[in-house]
């Protein structure tokens, strides 16, 4: 039988990946210990985040060659506008923000810097990139909903009981499964060096998702210049 690519993909990323069940903000999450400030920093940030993201469903829809793949990016960015960021928005109205505030968030460096960057390449190629841009971060935050929700207590939690249930939950896998689902029709009739430009977006955007925890374990915004400190 002939190997899937996100076999071999998952060769290439499982390191990556696991690392991030031991970052201490993931960690924080699924043990329940997690400082609500840096989770209110990571949603406010994932927020904005989201809003780009969903753009590269809107232009997967637009580049597909036929309707049952626009139909799967209609879905993709349906079930990213409302259900995934729903929960953000049920999260900000605990904390007091309104969703219109949560949407004029500044965008942080490594906000900007990851979501530029998935933009970026899924405007220079055809659906291929647009898929691979998209698929650690459906499929890697499926990958941490369903191990946090193996943790002891973790779905039960009362404030982050919520992000697991909806991360692991059969409909947010679905999601992710069509992004896994499309990547292999499309890499079925690739030739290796395209397969290899693949692998590298998915590597790269993986290293992204482990900045962006990182950015919200720390606050992150922009650095402060040595001379704009001393003023
Ligand atoms: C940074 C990031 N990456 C991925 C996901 C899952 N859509 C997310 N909400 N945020």
């Amino acid at each position: 039988m002939q190997q899937l690519f996100t076999d071999r993909l998952w060769k290439k990323v499982e390191p990556i990946w696991k690392s991030y069940l031991e970052h201490p903000f993931v960690k924080g999450l699924g043990e329940g210990w997690l400082d609500k400030e840096k989770f209110k920093h990571w949603m406010k940030q994932d927020y904005v985040y989201l809003i780009e993201y969903s753009r590269l469903f809107a232009l997967g829809s637009a580049k597909a060659h036929d309707l049952s793949t626009m139909t799967t990016f209609a879905n993709l960015l349906h079930g990213t506008l409302h259900m995934e960021m729903d929960l953000h928005r049920n999260y900000a109205s605990k904390f007091g923000i309104t969703a219109d505030e949560l949407e004029e968030t500044e965008a942080a460096a490594t906000t900007t810097a990851y979501t530029s960057y998935m933009l970026n390449v899924a405007q220079q190629g055809g659906i291929e990139n647009t898929v691979a841009a998209v698929l650690a971060c459906a499929w890697s935050y499926n990958y941490i909903g369903k191990a946090l929700a193996a943790w002891p207590n973790a779905l039960e939690h009362e404030f982050y009981g919520n992000w697991v249930q909806m991360y692991s939950s059969e409909d947010f896998t679905a999601l992710a499964n069509d992004c896994i689902d499309l990547i292999n029709t499309i890499a079925e009739d690739k030739p290796e060096h395209e397969l290899a430009i693949l692998e590298d977006i998915v590597v790269k955007t993986s290293y992204f998702e482990y900045m962006f925890w990182d950015m919200a374990e720390h606050q992150a915004m922009w650095p402060v210049p040595v001379a704009a400190q001393n003023l």
